[in-house]
């Protein structure tokens, strides 16, 4: 049995969706199906997921959102048409659709956000079955709630609860192809709640694991998952296998083609993931497994994620006082705020933020904290910085691979802020500023993947380079 999960833009319009199903039925053990929301038919386009956020965010700033809504609706309209669905079921779709975005008024606003970019994916999920079976398929529409999908309650941010996965383990017992939105789920109270953005890949994995899939599909419209990002290197070397550890990796560090947070059920669960693509069905994809054959001082990837901000904090023996990263933590742990590295040197510490989280009030606080409880001689806070992370498990029992890199980098004029190499030994940070980190992402492709293509555009070099 398989969980086969399709993109946005793999149901962007009704060509993608047949695709899709022909996808479906050339593979019986193809046995759910979790689907995300129509995403962008081509470049300038715009998914269905960000025009339902901002019909919300009309509503909740006391307009009618009314333009929004009808290019919404349009969307699934002209899908139903092309696909020529009968008349009743387009208006059940679009009965549908309205009922979801209904608002009304003294809502909690996070709630309401929820619930209406939920209907992106549900009203997908509900054409894609009636699709199937106007194509001879036993398919069925399941919904989350129904179907046990028990989450967390954080708006936008909903994790799976461990009880969830009994109840979805039967939707293995399903006769026929369970169509099933991804996106959200419910909490124990009944509540909707979204993942974070790109959350449908979760869902798929959720699921694999819950039915012990023997693999867990991702279609999107890529033929595999790339060494870099592709908008930075033309044509770069594709990945054929790789870790969990290293993915996972990767994904945090912003290949955005899989969520960050997907990998952990799958791998759990030891269900392998294969990254293929809905427009080149028949392409390999890229393998993502428990274990494979390293090779030493190989690179897996590299990725490069903007939106940091660093906290610099020095004293004079601050090796020496124990208990002072405790309190520092501490201090981040009050204020609510979670960090993402701490390099540290004898007398400093570093904490590396996302730059969002650190507002100027929350800034001001803690950096009067350092000051007053902590003593701190020295305090630094450092924005717009990008981590760029190279990634491999070769990387462990290699010496040279920071020699490389950081030559790579100052030949390439990249000014480097920090540098960690995580416990694990699989990835090395570099903190650089955010206008570097393209520049630096491609000077360490062509340092390790010598038969490098080349960048796509010119790269802007910083003004301190
Ligand atoms: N290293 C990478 N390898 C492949 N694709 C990548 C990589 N980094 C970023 N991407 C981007 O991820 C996109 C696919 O992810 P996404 O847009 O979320 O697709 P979907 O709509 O199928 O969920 C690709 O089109 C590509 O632009
Ligand atoms: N539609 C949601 C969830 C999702 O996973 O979409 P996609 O599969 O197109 O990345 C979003 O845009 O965030």
């Amino acid at each position: 049995m398989k969980v086969a999960k399709f993109g946005g833009t793999s149901l962007a319009s009704a060509a993608q969706i047949k695709k899709v199903c022909e996808i479906v039925k050339t593979d019986e053990s193809r046995k759910v199906i979790v689907v995300s929301a129509p995403g962008k038919r081509y470049k300038e386009d715009t998914k269905v997921t960000d025009l339902l956020i901002q019909y919300a965010e009309a509503r909740l700033s006391g307009q009618s959102g009314e333009e929004t809504y009808a290019r919404i609706a349009e969307r699934y309209t002209e899908i139903c048409g092309e696909l020529r669905l009968p008349k009743e079921t387009a208006e059940e779709i679009a009965l549908h659709l309205s009922q979801s975005l209904l608002y009304v008024p003294g809502e909690n606003a996070g709630r309401f956000m929820d619930r209406v970019k939920a209907a992106g994916e549900d009203t997908c999920a509900k054409l894609v079955a009636h699709y199937l079976q106007s194509q001879g398929k036993e398919a069925v529409y399941v919904n989350p709630k129904e179907a046990g999908l028990l989450v967390t309650g954080e708006p936008g941010n909903a994790h799976v609860l461990p009880e969830a996965y009994e109840k979805l383990s039967l939707l293995a017992e399903q006769p026929g192809i369970v169509v099933f939105p991804g996106f959200f789920g419910y909490t124990p109270e009944g509540e909707l709640v979204t993942f974070s953005r790109g959350g449908s890949d979760v869902t798929g994995s959720i699921l694999a694991a819950a039915i012990k899939a023997e693999l867990y599909e991702n279609f999107t419209d890529v033929d595999s998952v790339y060494v870099v990002n592709p908008h930075l290197v033309h044509e770069p070397k594709d990945i054929r296998e790789i870790t969990y550890r290293e993915m996972r990796e990767l994904s945090y560090s912003g290949f955005s083609v899989f969520h960050e947070e997907a990998l952990y059920p799958a791998y759990r669960a030891g269900i392998p993931v294969c990254i293929k693509n809905t427009n080149n069905p028949q392409a390999p994809g890229t393998m993502i497994v428990s274990e494979r054959t390293v090779h030493d001082n190989q690179v897996a990837g590299i990725a490069s994620d903007n939106g940091f901000c660093s906290i610099y904090v020095g004293k004079y023996l601050l090796n020496k006082e124990i208990g002072f990263g405790r309190r520092l933590l501490q201090i981040l742990e009050e204020e609510g705020l979670s960090y993402e590295h701490t390099p540290s040197g004898i007398d400093n510490i570093s904490v590396i933020l996302r730059e969002k989280d650190l507002t100027p009030e929350i800034e001001q606080r803690v950096v009067e904290r350092l000051k007053r409880e902590l003593h701190a001689e020295e305090i630094l806070v450092e924005r717009g910085l990008a981590l760029v992370m190279i990634v491999g498990e070769g990387m462990r029992r290699s010496v040279g691979t920071s020699a490389r890199a950081t030559a790579a980098l100052a030949k390439a004029r990249v000014n480097l802020e920090m540098i960690n190499q995580g416990s694990s030994e699989v990835s090395m940070m570099f903190g650089v500023k955010e206008v570097d980190a393209d520049r630096a992402v491609i000077a360490l492709y062509e340092e390790f993947f010598p038969k490098a293509a080349a960048p796509i555009a010119d790269i802007a070099v910083s003004v301190n380079a």
